[in-house]
């Protein structure tokens, strides 16, 4: 690897750009320990004040070359005054005073002017998992500016060494913005935003991300400010999917009609490239922007393997010591945990020693978060053999995967036996998959029933030709069985621990003890008591107790949690109704296979106004994710939302923020026809929602029914069901019309705290537990 300060020719050349940042940095005299500390400075950089967003204007064109030689990792920097920067993935303790080595992959750089210094730092400090190839960088052009940009390229189906030399798997850029609201630490942000999850096994997510910007910095001088001579400023959103999946829900952008012909924020990956590379040529409106395509030659390799989500994590584990991000709705932040110690065991046993494992824990113990580690380290390994699946449409739709029926290839799965045997053998598709499969994920196992466990049990036997268990796929089965149980035809059913076979293909259960959801230990205590279903007086006295109005944290209503649909319903539309103004209704566009998209988690129809409290389906970035709870402020067209600045204002995050011109830019008529609501999420950002596309995907990318709907649903109120797995500050939940074991349970336990749950209609009658689980439970291992 080599550093030039002129611009590489070659083919494959990507152009990446940053947004700099000012890093806090107060001591002017202390360069040098500067540098040897950027990482933890930066990281803990502070929100920008006035004067530092100021000297937030100089940025800079920064190339990087992609080829398979020795200097694919070649960063140029044009138009850094000075412009000599040399850096080098080290290799060799070489102690030169004048390079640094930064963390334990050995990053050098080297300083070649004394008031300008580039480094290359690599993503891992922030988040293991990711690639190296998702790089930061650090530009530092004085004692006192800091700028730092992102690049970031990603693929669920590349290990750490190959990524090197796999052109197709190259860098993309990625903006960075340290001007975000919120008071987090730029690790979180930074640590969040490179974990947006490539999904699962079984869902390609496609999402976009991504930008252009092309810059002309200059320095003042010997000062500490930079300013910028010139602004271009361009984004491309770019597309793509992951290469191998099971069948599974893909979430990605707008796929519609007329002016929503292809996804707002679709790019292909020629043209994304094309884009970066500044050889744009052509231009189309693409749903709301106009895009301008790329006439480069060189569009072979990015996009079909890279994943950009605002939805999704991809991961890196370097070493196994994982943080991860929720599977689940990712509720109110996307940010990744460490894994605790026990989670660290399980997770373990599962990549490394590789068993078929069971673990468990009750609500809020990180079985998602740990999953979704599994998950992304699995993929890594084998990026074609792992299946991941869930009961239900929605529980598969929260992690990103399929049914488990729909990835069986077993119809509605009632048939004997022998027979679903046959169906699958029968299905070409369906028997592709089951041999690929190497390892069979099960998530929310509490609602899959003991039969449906034996029939898919029998069939990876058969698919698979092998006597051992399940055909010697490795299964990982998670969940909480005094959850909700399975559904059941015929009466009660029995749970997937009764099954002929769990016992012969489990061969390690444990239970997660840290409770992480809430901090409040009596708070822990009760819900502890709840799921047992053995309420003590002193916990029946508490929860009565909860009947006042909960605690709010911003603007957000207390969410209400129903145990029927028809409660939640009527909830909403009471709410809308109460509110002033027209309604605005967004009809999904549907195709493919209708009764599989009723799994979809977007609605048919969004109903919305003015005021209207929302819930954000997809994610968008680290802060902006599936369950981020907001309030519609206004739709395009509306006074306030009238103009070019306005909309630029509320650009998704994967879009605009901010831009000045660009290449693609809103088609403000488009969207004011589209009349898109744009909503105020907590931590302050207008955000405007265009549609995006969920669509089920067998492996091989066949999509058998899509959905295009805005990512948004009403969320004064919502189902227990659907609550499964969220997280909520502020919460009320009626009881009234609960029917099931597990169900208030399941309720109660998404509070974070006391103070923000409200319980009306408490019943402790209402408060049931299996005995058959509490026996199966007392049983099992912890870590
Ligand atoms: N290792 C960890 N460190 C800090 N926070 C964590 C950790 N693991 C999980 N969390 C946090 O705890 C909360 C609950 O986690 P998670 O949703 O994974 O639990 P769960 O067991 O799946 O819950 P449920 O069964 O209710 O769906 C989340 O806010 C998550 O970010």
């Amino acid at each position: 690897m080599s550093y030039s300060t002129s611009k590489p020719k070659k083919a494959g050349t990507l152009n990446a750009y940053f947004k700099p940042a000012v890093r806090n940095n107060n001591n002017n005299n202390n360069n040098d320990n500067n540098n040897r500390s950027l990482s933890s400075s930066w990281r803990s950089i502070s929100p920008l004040s006035n004067t530092q967003t100021q000297q937030q204007k100089s940025s800079a064109t920064i190339d990087l070359t992609d080829n398979n030689s020795d200097d694919d990792d070649l960063i140029i920097l044009d138009d850094i005054p000075k412009n000599a920067y040399r850096g080098s993935r080290a290799n060799n303790s070489n102690s030169n005073s004048q390079q640094e080595s930064f963390g334990s992959q050995g990053i050098q750089t080297q300083e070649l002017s004394s008031t300008s210094k580039f480094r290359k730092e690599p993503s891992y400090n922030l988040d293991q998992r990711q690639k190296p190839f998702f790089s930061s960088y650090t530009f530092q052009t004085s004692h006192t500016t800091t700028s730092t940009f992102g690049v970031r390229g990603m693929s669920s189906s590349t290990t750490n060494d190959s990524y090197k030399n796999n052109s197709s798997n190259r860098v993309v850029p990625v903006e960075r913005k340290v001007s975000q609201p919120s008071g987090m630490s730029l690790t979180d942000r930074l640590g969040s935003n490179v974990s947006h999850p490539i999904q699962g096994a079984g869902m390609v997510s496609s999402s976009s991300f991504g930008w252009k910007k092309t810059v002309d910095t200059s320095s003042s001088s010997s000062s500490s400010t930079t300013t910028t001579s010139g602004t271009k400023r361009g984004y491309s959103s770019i597309t793509s999917s992951s290469s191998s999946s099971s069948a599974g829900w893909v979430s990605s952008t707008s796929t519609n009609k007329k002016k929503r012909e292809l996804p707002a924020t679709f790019i292909t990956s020629a043209s994304a490239l094309g884009a970066l590379n500044g050889k744009a040529t052509k231009e189309r409106t693409i749903g709301g922007f106009k895009s301008v395509t790329s006439s480069s030659s060189n569009k072979k390799s990015y996009g079909s393997n890279m994943s950009f989500y605002g939805n999704n994590n991809n991961t890196n584990n370097n070493n196994n010591r994982y943080s991860s991000n929720k599977r689940k709705n990712n509720n109110k932040s996307s940010y990744r945990p460490k894994l605790s110690a026990e989670q660290q065991k399980v997770f373990d046993i599962v990549v490394n020693e590789r068993r078929s494992i069971f673990f468990t824990g009750s609500a809020g113990t990180g079985k998602s978060v740990l999953l979704r580690a599994i998950i992304d380290s699995l993929r890594e390994k084998y990026p074609d053999g792992v299946a991941i699946t869930a009961p239900t449409g929605i529980a598969a739709c929260n992690i990103n995967g399929s049914t488990i029926h729909s990835f069986a290839g077993i119809g509605l799965g009632q048939d004997p036996p022998m027979k679903l045997v046959q169906k699958v053998q029968s299905n070409k598709k369906a028997s592709e998959r089951w041999r690929r499969t190497r390892v069979l994920i099960i998530d929310e196992i509490s609602m899959v029933d003991a039969e449906l466990f034996d029939k898919i049990e029998l069939i990876a036997r058969t698919m698979k030709a092998s006597q051992k268990p399940f055909g010697d796929i490795q299964l990982i089965v998670t969940g909480d069985f005094f959850q909700l149980p399975p559904v059941s035809r015929y009466g009660m059913a029995r749970f997937a621990f009764e099954s002929k076979c769990w016992s012969k293909v489990i061969n390690k259960t444990i239970m997660l003890k840290q409770v992480f959801r809430q901090k409040d230990s009596e708070f822990v205590d009760i819900l502890n008591e709840m799921r047992l279903g053995r309420l003590s007086e002193a916990a029946i006295q508490k929860f009565r107790s909860l009947s006042r109005t909960p605690q709010t944290y911003n603007m957000i209503e207390p969410t209400e949690l129903y145990a029927l649909r028809d409660q939640v319903d009527k909830s909403n539309t009471a709410r809308l109704n109460g509110l002033p103004g027209d309604i605005r209704t967004f009809k999904a566009h549907d195709t493919g296979d209708k009764a599989k998209v009723e799994g979809c988690i977007a609605p048919e129809a969004v109903h919305l106004k003015k005021d209207a409290q929302v819930m954000l389906l997809k994610n968008m970035d680290q802060t902006l994710v599936n369950g981020s709870l907001g309030i519609v402020v206004g739709f395009v067209g509306d006074e306030k939302y009238n103009t070019l600045t306005d909309i630029r204002r509320c650009m998704p995050p994967s879009k605009f923020s901010g831009a000045q011109s660009s290449e693609i830019e809103p088609d403000l008529e488009s969207m004011k026809s589209q009349q898109w609501p744009i909503v105020q999420f907590t931590d302050g950002r207008e955000v405007l929602m265009e549609s995006e596309q969920w669509s089920i995907e067998l492996p091989g990318g066949e999509v058998v029914a899509s959905r295009t709907q805005i990512p948004l649903m009403l969320a004064w109120a919502m189902s227990i069901h659907k609550s499964q797995g969220q997280t909520l500050e502020s919460v009320r939940v009626d009881l009234g019309k609960v029917f099931e074991k597990g169900q208030a349970y399941v309720a109660l336990s998404r509070a974070t705290s006391l103070e923000g749950l409200q319980i009306l209609n408490f019943d402790e009658s209402k408060v049931m537990a299996h005995e058959r689980v509490a026996t199966f439970y007392q049983n099992l291992d912890t870590v």
